[in-house]
């Protein structure tokens, strides 16, 4: 089997980079001696398949996620305060990898998030923590993907509704991520997405100004930043784009700057995304960065350019499809334990919830070219993940239905 990147050495690169801190005075032979061995523990493990090219261990990611699912209740220390995340991230890539949840599961999921709810409105870390935009978003992903009315009604929308209010900055329509918490441009787009979903019905007067504050967040890179003035990164530009989105306002930003620079991201040597300049590549950039192309490609093919010529027929053209799908197969697999992780490692191959759902959610969306339903597979056909929205992360179908429950449901 041949690779288009030169893995070994990728490898190799790696490896050195990761131990640079760590290891002053790093043996040669040892690094070389130990990049081969686990290249040869690679090699044969794709060579068991024979296919067309890297295949997606379907069954151990299945294995690493259900595993993990049962633990969420007892999850503790650092990421106590992100359990409704924990549940966003395994449920949404078991739904690409096309794993039905069982009733028990949705049973208890509905039964844990209905205890992360604030008695005033939106969603705790956990049970008894205050609320906070970030894992409110994470749970009502979680909501829409479960795809039951048993799950639509934990949500009090009327609440949420006032306290997204109560955390709305009036004096420039920005939010902050809780009660006298920070502001960025991931508090704006976790309060329209959940919005969005959940129909509120004073959606106009609670984002007076916010999409203006997330223009003025774009750099001249073209990228956005955090807040007015900080650096582009891949992670809050999709927060900015989205939001502009889901407030029908893109034409505030410079589409054609963010999409030089977005398309920059990816790495001409490992086909990955970095998610800003000068950094290493990361498979969660998958997504962050990756979903910006199908949210820009889907503008352009709404607007004519100026000398009617069709931009969109340039659309392959933008990155390469096939790379980046290499990069997150062959690169972020944790193949003897199931999930993903940023960059390939050496000696301790620990995979995450967190990068196991963006690296999926991108190859999803780098597996769809959004046209006309053709899809671009790297590898066996067996690889395909179902697809996602680009501006929620969730499967377009969750979406749909719960928008349409919400709108129905009086508040
Ligand atoms: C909806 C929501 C909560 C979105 C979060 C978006 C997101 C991923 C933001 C990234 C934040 C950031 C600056 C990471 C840099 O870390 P680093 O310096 O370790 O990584 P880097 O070297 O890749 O920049
Ligand atoms: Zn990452």
């Amino acid at each position: 089997m041949s690779f288009r990147i030169d893995q070994k050495q990728f490898f190799l690169d790696t490896y050195r980079t990761r131990n640079r801190d760590t290891l002053t005075n790093i043996d040669q032979a040892d690094c070389e001696q130990a990049v081969e061995k686990f290249f040869q523990d690679f090699l044969k493990q794709q060579s068991n398949f024979g296919l067309k090219g890297p295949a997606l261990y379907r069954d151990k990611h299945i294995t690493f996620l259900l595993k993990g699912l049962r633990h969420v209740p007892r999850t503790h220390e650092s990421l106590d305060a992100s359990r409704p995340w924990l549940i966003y991230w395994i449920i949404q890539s078991l739904y690409l990898l096309d794993e039905q949840l069982s009733e028990a599961y949705i049973n208890d999921i509905c039964d844990f998030l209905q205890r992360c709810q604030h008695p005033n409105g939106g969603f705790g870390g956990g049970p008894g923590q205050i609320a906070h935009l970030a894992p409110t978003y994470a749970a009502v992903n979680a909501l829409c993907l479960l795809r039951s009315e048993k799950a639509y009604k934990i949500l009090n929308r009327e609440k949420l509704s006032t306290w997204l209010e109560t955390i709305r900055n009036p004096s420039n329509g920005s939010f902050s991520l809780h009660v006298n918490g920070e502001s960025d441009i991931r508090a704006t787009y976790c309060a329209a997405s959940v919005a969005t979903l959940c129909q509120l019905e004073d959606r106009a007067e609670l984002f007076e100004d916010t999409a203006e504050w997330v223009a003025s967040c774009q750099t001249y890179e073209g990228g956005f930043g955090a807040c007015p003035g900080a650096e582009a990164h891949g992670g809050y530009s999709f927060c900015g784009y989205a939001t502009l989105l889901l407030l029908d306002r893109e034409s505030l930003c410079d589409r054609e700057s963010l999409l030089r620079w977005t398309v920059n991201r990816q790495m001409t040597f490992e086909g990955g995304f970095q998610g800003r300049a000068n950094k290493l590549v990361d498979g969660c950039y998958s997504f962050w960065v990756g979903a910006l192309l199908p949210l820009i490609q889907a503008v352009q093919r709404k607007k004519p350019t100026r000398d009617n010529s069709d931009i969109v027929k340039n659309h392959e053209h933008l990155f390469d499809t096939i790379a980046a799908q290499e990069y997150v197969l062959l690169c972020c697999q944790v193949y003897q334990i199931g999930g993903f992780t940023d960059r390939p490692k050496v000696n301790s191959g620990g995979s995450d919830f967190y990068h196991t759902c963006y690296c999926l959610s991108g190859l999803s969306l780098f597996q769809d070219d959004g046209q006309d339903q053709t899809s671009i597979i790297c590898g066996d056909h067996e690889n395909k993940l179902r697809n996602t929205h680009p501006l929620f992360n969730i499967g377009p179908e969750c979406a749909r239905e719960a928008m349409d429950y919400y709108s129905h449901e009086k508040q």
